[in-house]
């Protein structure tokens, strides 16, 4: 029986995550905020990051120190917690990700494929709308979706972005990917990617109903990155769509 270790074990995705690892059989234990994390990476074959940014430094030091694997599902990162994984993922394996659940990880992959097809006549925006304890913007999945299509363009998403329209804008800018984001109610997690061509429109979408599928990929996700070398890992790469 595999023992994973929860980071934000009472949080929403937490509580969902217990449920999925006890479905598959598996053990669990976790922290929260004030908890010691070194000490449940000692005591855990992998663990599963779904807390907040400040947690992280600490979190994959525990893991460098205990020499575990790691999921990270937590969002809001910025540059600085991505080269802290890219460190990291020289003496463990890594598994960094905005969305563990299959469809937006097969979505990812349709929206790369229609980015490459689609000239810059095509302007791609990104639509999201979530639960409104949400707490950083846009989502780590929007994020995700407009890499997904900068790479399928060949284009460098820091410099392609378009965030937060507000005011008197002037046009939109050729060849940019704007980001739109909404909160509310309880959803659980809505993703359109727009491709708004000349007198046409394609839009790829995805629906969360549940959170259970984000805690079930990563689950698979974990019980898959034990296995793997040291090194800095991606959901599609669990799911065989790389
Ligand atoms: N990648 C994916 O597929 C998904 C990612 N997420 C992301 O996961 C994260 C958590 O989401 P959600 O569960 O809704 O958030 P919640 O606010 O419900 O839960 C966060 C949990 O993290 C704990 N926490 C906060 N700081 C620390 C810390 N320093 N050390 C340990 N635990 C800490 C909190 O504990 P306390 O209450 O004591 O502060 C709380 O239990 C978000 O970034 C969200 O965007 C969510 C769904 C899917
Ligand atoms: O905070 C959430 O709830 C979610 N966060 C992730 C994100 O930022 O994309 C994944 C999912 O959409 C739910």
């Amino acid at each position: 029986m595999t023992n994973i270790g929860i980071v934000g074990s009472h949080g929403r995705m937490g509580v969902a995550l217990a449920a999925a690892i006890s479905e598959a059989g598996q053990h669990h234990h976790g922290i929260d905020k004030g908890g010691n994390v070194a000490k449940l990476a000692e005591r855990s074959d992998v663990l599963v990051d779904f807390s907040s940014p400040a947690a992280l430094e600490a979190t994959l030091d525990a893991c460098i120190a205990a020499k575990k694997p790691i999921v990270i599902g937590t969002t809001g990162l910025e540059e600085r917690h991505h080269y802290l994984i890219d460190d990291a993922a020289k003496d463990i394996a890594v598994l960094q990700t905005g969305n563990t659940s299959l469809g937006v990880t097969l979505l990812a992959h349709l929206v790369r494929e229609a980015a490459a097809r689609l000239d810059a006549d095509w302007d791609i925006e990104v639509l999201e709308m979530h639960h409104r304890a949400k707490v950083d913007a846009p989502s780590g999945t929007a994020l995700l979706l407009g890499q997904a299509a900068a790479e399928g363009r060949g284009i460098d998403l820091d410099r392609c972005s378009e965030r937060g329209r507000d005011g008197l804008t002037g046009a939109r800018c050729h060849g940019k990917i704007g980001f739109a984001s909404l909160r509310g109610g309880t959803i659980a997690g809505d993703h359109d990617v727009i491709f708004a061509g000349p007198e046409e429109m394609l839009t790829l979408s995805h629906r969360a109903e549940n959170r259970m599928i984000f805690a079930r990929g990563a689950v698979k996700a974990a019980l898959w990155l034990i296995h793997q070398k040291r090194g800095r890992y991606r959901m599609a790469e669990v799911l065989g769509l790389s």
